[in-house]
């Protein structure tokens, strides 16, 4: 039996996301689709599946059994709300949401329906390589995790790009990976920001944050959105006794009249493609039993948090602290936190 899902949003990443569903994944079928663009949503539709006029009628919809949202994240709110009242398993691309409200009230409705229904698109979570340095950093042969540095370039974004976007919906990535890595949760938030890339002077890019984590371990995070040169996400873990990095990208090697070099990804379709397969077969089962796996409400929420707080820094100047609420049962133990 396929699971029956219904897409929400069919800009660049919905599109992707239909692909895997329809050609890569099994045990999977793309029922409907929908996009306030209905033009994009038609192009978009695999054979077969129904385009519904508006996000509502889609989650209501009883052949929709599960829902996919990629609209954009001011968006996902309203939709999450109704996948959770129509008590379907909803995967939502990140960021959950765009403010701490917003993010309360939907762990709140997903609270009070007693079950586990969404899935936040932290893809990260399931690339092999994160999932091996995690594995040594949890093994404790290179002792206790001092800093991490992490890297996070993009080669350009959409002309409609604000400065608020590399840390409302960039960062939250460097965020979420910086919480499941280390077991820690972000305390306190702080940014600077350097003279502006040439490409893009009207942007404010790139961007340093630095997460203080609730151990004492730092972590900085380098957000460059127009570096040009393609995709580049690099991650090293500095810790009492070693240091644990993730690998280059395996590219094929090539050797011409310019040097012997190697491809860097063009965009996060490229670079993280097998994750996004693993993330959605992981998704599949959970959501076949009516329920998620992996990041969940409490992490979009804990990414909301440090996107606020990051921009408070960038006007502040200073340190910004984080307060969570207490953790829902729903969402398992609570991570230690050092006073
Ligand atoms: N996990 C990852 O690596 C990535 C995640 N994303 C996330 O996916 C989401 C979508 O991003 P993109 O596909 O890049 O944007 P996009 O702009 O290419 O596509 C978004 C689509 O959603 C539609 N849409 C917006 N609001 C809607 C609404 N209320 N109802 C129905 N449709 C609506 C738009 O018309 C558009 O077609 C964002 O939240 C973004 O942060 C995007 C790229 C990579
Ligand atoms: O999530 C993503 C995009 O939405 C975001 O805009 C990019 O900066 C990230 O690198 C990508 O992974």
């Amino acid at each position: 039996m396929s699971l029956k899902v219904g897409v929400v949003g069919t800009g660049m990443i919905g599109l992707d996301h239909i692909r895997r569903l329809t050609q890569v994944l099994s045990g999977v079928e793309v029922v409907g689709v929908t996009d306030i663009d209905l033009d994009r949503a038609k192009s978009a539709a695999p054979k077969g599946a129904k385009v519904f006029e508006t996000p509502e009628a889609l989650i209501a919809d009883p052949g929709v059994e599960a829902v996919v949202i990629c609209s954009w994240g001011g968006a996902h709110e309203a939709q999450l709300l109704a996948a959770i009242a129509a008590g379907k398993p909803v995967f939502c691309e990140k960021p959950l949401v765009t403010s701490e409200a917003a993010a309360l009230r939907v762990m709140d409705a997903e609270v009070a329906f007693g079950r586990r229904l969404v899935q936040v698109g932290f893809m990260r979570r399931f690339d092999a390589d994160y999932r091996r340095l995690k594995a040594v950093i949890d093994g404790g042969t290179l002792g206790a995790p001092l800093l991490y540095h992490s890297t996070h370039r993009n080669a350009s974004v959409p002309e409609a790009w604000s400065s608020e976007l590399p840390l409302n919906d960039t960062l939250v990535h460097d965020a979420d990976i910086s919480r499941w890595l280390l077991g820690d949760e972000v305390t306190g938030v702080e940014v600077r920001v350097p003279r502006r890339n040439r490409r893009r002077d009207d942007l404010r890019d790139p961007v340093v944050v630095l997460l203080h984590m609730g151990s004492g371990a730092l972590v900085d995070v380098e957000i460059s959105v127009n570096i040009g040169y393609g995709y580049d996400i690099r991650g090293e873990v500095s810790c009492e006794d070693g240091v644990a990095s993730l690998p280059n990208r395996p590219a094929t090697v090539v050797s011409d009249k310019h040097g012997i070099r190697q491809a860097i990804p063009e965009d996060w379709r490229e670079r993280f493609i097998e994750a996004y397969d693993q993330e959605f077969r992981e998704w599949i089962v959970a959501a076949g039993e009516g329920t998620a796996t992996g990041p969940s409400t409490w992490d979009g929420y804990a990414a909301t948090l440090v996107a606020d707080a990051a921009l408070r820094a960038v006007e502040s100047g200073g340190l910004e602290k984080i307060a969570m609420r207490d953790k829902p049962a729903l969402y398992g133990a609570r991570v230690a936190v050092a006073a």
